[in-house]
């Protein structure tokens, strides 16, 4: 049925001897979404993942995949496709044969041309895996997860250490890909990718859910964030005093100063009217809606 999760992930817990890496995590992830799974380091991230891929069993809890378990593997596996951090590729294949074998692995079909063209890497076809930069590995690791378009596509941090050009080119074959209603679960430490594209996110810290949900329903119960820096006063024999700014700030690290505001458009007002009756230049001046990032850093303090 459609309406049925693609993933159900029950009271999960899993735990390596005595230590706990993941604790009665609970979730879904719908038909056609992208679900990111952020979280800290060590948060329990790539065991969760293992653990709906059918590499690990649960130590309690259930995972169904397409309601299955995912021990199930001629029930599952022929319907996802996975990217993993770091892909297994023979050193000596070349770019086509390891596109081939991934046919015969998964028991997927497909064109291999069409998916070098939808890498962009027709024109590597005949180099060795090893002859390729990190940048084309990353792409051909890409290549493998969409073989045969799976219903449901793993991306273990598929953009990491790619330059600008190549992120921007697996994002756009992610677009394309999630055209025919794919489902993707997507792990990175970008958190701007995951801010621009995921349908909902999973914050995990120490094992468990920090937060679930849309990134407007994250961010949202955070204030939004006004930066400038204050121009240095020119040394005087009598320094003049600071002027008192107009609302409650902080000082960073940086020496930014910083306003936390759940009033965004009447502070920012306040403190323009403030700077030009002054005649104060508020400079680097940013606003704007409390960022993934921000979010991260207030799991952690
Ligand atoms: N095989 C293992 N044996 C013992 N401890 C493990 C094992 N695998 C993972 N852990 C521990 O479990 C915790 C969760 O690890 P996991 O790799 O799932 O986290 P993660 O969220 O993917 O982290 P990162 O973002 O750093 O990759 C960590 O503290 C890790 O040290």
């Amino acid at each position: 049925m459609s309406n049925t999760p693609v993933i159900e992930v029950e009271r999960l817990n899993l735990t390596y001897g005595d230590f706990h890496a993941v604790r009665d995590l609970s979730f879904e992830v719908r038909r056609g979404e992208l679900y990111a799974l952020l979280g800290t380091n060590g948060a329990g991230k790539t065991s969760t993942l293992e653990t709906i891929e059918g590499h690990r069993r649960p130590t309690s809890g259930t995972v169904r995949v397409f309601g299955h378990s995912p021990q199930d593997r001629r029930a599952v596996r022929p319907r996802m496709g996975v990217m993993l951090q770091e892909s297994g590729f023979s050193p000596d294949l070349t770019v086509r044969e390891s596109v081939g074998l991934v046919g015969r692995l998964t028991r997927r079909t497909d064109d291999v041309d069409r998916l070098l063209d939808l890498v962009d890497l027709t024109d590597r076809a005949g180099r060795k895996v090893s002859q390729l930069s990190g940048g084309e590995k990353r792409r051909l690791d890409f290549a493998t997860a969409v073989y045969g378009t799976p219903e449901l596509i793993f991306l273990d941090e598929p953009t990491t250490g790619l330059d600008i050009q190549s992120r921007d080119a697996v994002w756009a074959t992610v677009d394309r890909v999630r055209e025919n209603g794919t489902t993707i679960v997507l792990t990175t430490h970008y958190l701007e990718e995951a801010q621009q594209r995921a349908d909902r996110i999973g914050l995990m810290h120490q094992g468990t859910f920090h937060r679930e949900g849309t990134v407007s329903e994250l961010t949202r119960t955070l204030p939004a964030v006004i930066r400038f820096s204050l121009p240095t006063p020119t040394p005087t024999p009598t320094p003049p005093s600071p002027l008192p700014l107009p609302l409650p700030a902080v000082v960073d690290a940086d020496g930014k100063v910083m306003v936390e505001t759940f009033a965004l458009q009447e502070d920012l007002h306040l403190l323009l009217g403030w700077a030009h009756e002054h005649a104060v230049e508020l400079r680097g001046l940013e606003a704007g809606a409390t960022r993934l990032d921000d979010v991260f850093r207030a799991i952690s303090s």
